[in-house]
């Protein structure tokens, strides 16, 4: 699962990459410094493996990951080759999630790129890209489909309707995401062509460290204008918490942050939001030799769960061993779990609750 960030040049989302992932972006107080992707690996920050951790002792801890991609800054005309982002748009349609970075500091020493800051409009300008780039998909598939819906092909029909009704929002300013399609038709033609737009979005607002437990004014006004869009908002003192990660030690970070009023990273925060936006939830296994978690789609079955860890696991499915993480931290340890009755055996049927601790059976 990948998260993309997108955004106007110079706005801090290399910056912002630069919390989140151990992998360095270079990033510099110029609009374009950002010119081929960096892709970095992101650990999923969860109490729950601590306290697993404490339980168990194990060999090693390994945590849930996500991918987390940053591209070039996207301008006005990008989608039409102005900038550099076009020829990056590409790497973001890859994507499962969009976090849409917002300027919301003031600084005279950082250029913006429109002369002013303002990320209600700045927001615009880059959703009007992204909406440009994907109108070029709707009508290069439009263009196949309307012959064979020509030829009285009914499927052909039905998918036609669908792609003019997206081809008609984007000309008209809307996402993809946004508009009144059935869940039926999105799966069966929408999904496929992976807009950009029909991305789920997190707008990552970037303020200035006296806003960094507050927010400020620029951020209400972003989620007054996002306020129909079901959309998760959250502010962030980005180029502070990048230095915070620049210190050496855990106490002198922990320091750090107290000094700002917080009591972990912003971006722990949003790490965890990117997770819900991509519907992923998780799962431990709870060995001497390792305490994992692993990321599963919500709603998957306990064979699916299995499935991540190993395909052998899912085919030869028997059942599953599931303690839910309270009662494995009540009790203490998987011993007395059992002793006290509170180990499950699921079948192939079991819908995985996010927390669960599990075992599986199979055989090969
Ligand atoms: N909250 C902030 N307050 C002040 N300065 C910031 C803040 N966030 C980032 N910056 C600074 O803004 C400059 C641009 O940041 P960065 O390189 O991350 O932008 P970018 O969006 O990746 O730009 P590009 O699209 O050109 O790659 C850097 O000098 C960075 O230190
Ligand atoms: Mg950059």
């Amino acid at each position: 699962m990948k998260a993309g960030i997108v955004g106007l040049p110079n706005v801090g989302k290399s910056t912002l990459f630069n919390c989140l992932s151990n992998a360095k972006a270079q990033s510099a107080n110029f609009p374009f410094c950002t010119i081929e992707p960096n892709i970095g690996v992101v650990n999923v920050p969860d109490n729950r493996l601590q306290k697993l951790e404490e339980l168990v002792n194990p060999e090693r801890v390994l945590p849930a990951t996500v991918e987390i991609v940053d591209i070039a800054g996207l301008v006005k005309g990008a989608s039409k080759g102005e900038g550099l982002g076009n020829q990056f748009l590409g790497n973001i349609r890859e994507t499962d999630a969009i976090l849409h970075v917002l300027r919301c500091f003031d600084n005279d020493n950082i250029v913006h790129v429109d002369g002013s800051v303002d990320p209600v409009r700045d927001k615009e300008t880059i959703d009007i890209e992204l909406q440009l780039k994907d109108l070029e998909t709707v009508d290069k598939k439009l263009d196949k489909v309307k012959r064979a819906a020509k030829t009285g092909n009914k499927e052909a029909q039905k998918e036609e309707a669908v792609l003019l009704k997206i081809k008609e929002g984007l000309e008209t300013g809307t996402s993809v995401r946004a508009l009144d399609i059935s869940k039926d038709d999105r799966a069966e033609y929408v999904r496929p062509l992976q807009f950009i737009t029909d991305k789920p979005v997190m707008y990552v607002c970037n303020v200035d460290e006296d806003a960094a437990t507050t927010g400020n004014e620029y951020v209400e006004k972003v989620k007054a204008a996002v306020a129909n869009e079901n959309a998760e908002v959250i502010y962030l003192a980005v180029g502070t918490e990048a230095d915070i990660t620049e210190l050496d030690s855990y106490e002198e970070r922990q320091m750090f942050l107290e000094d700002l009023g917080l009591t972990e990273p912003g971006s722990a925060k949003l790490i965890r939001g990117a997770y819900r936006l991509l519907d992923l939830e998780t799962y431990f296994t709870a060995g001497v030799k390792e305490v994992r978690a692993w990321t599963i789609p919500v709603g998957a079955t306990a064979p699916q769960a299995a499935g991540v860890i190993h395909t052998d696991f899912e085919k030869g499915f028997i059942r599953a061993e599931v303690i839910a993480y309270e009662d494995f931290v009540n009790f203490g340890s998987e011993a007395k779990v059992k002793e006290a009755g509170k180990m499950r055996v699921e079948g192939k049927e079991y819908i995985v609750k996010d927390g669960d601790v599990m075992h599986f059976r199979f055989n090969v």
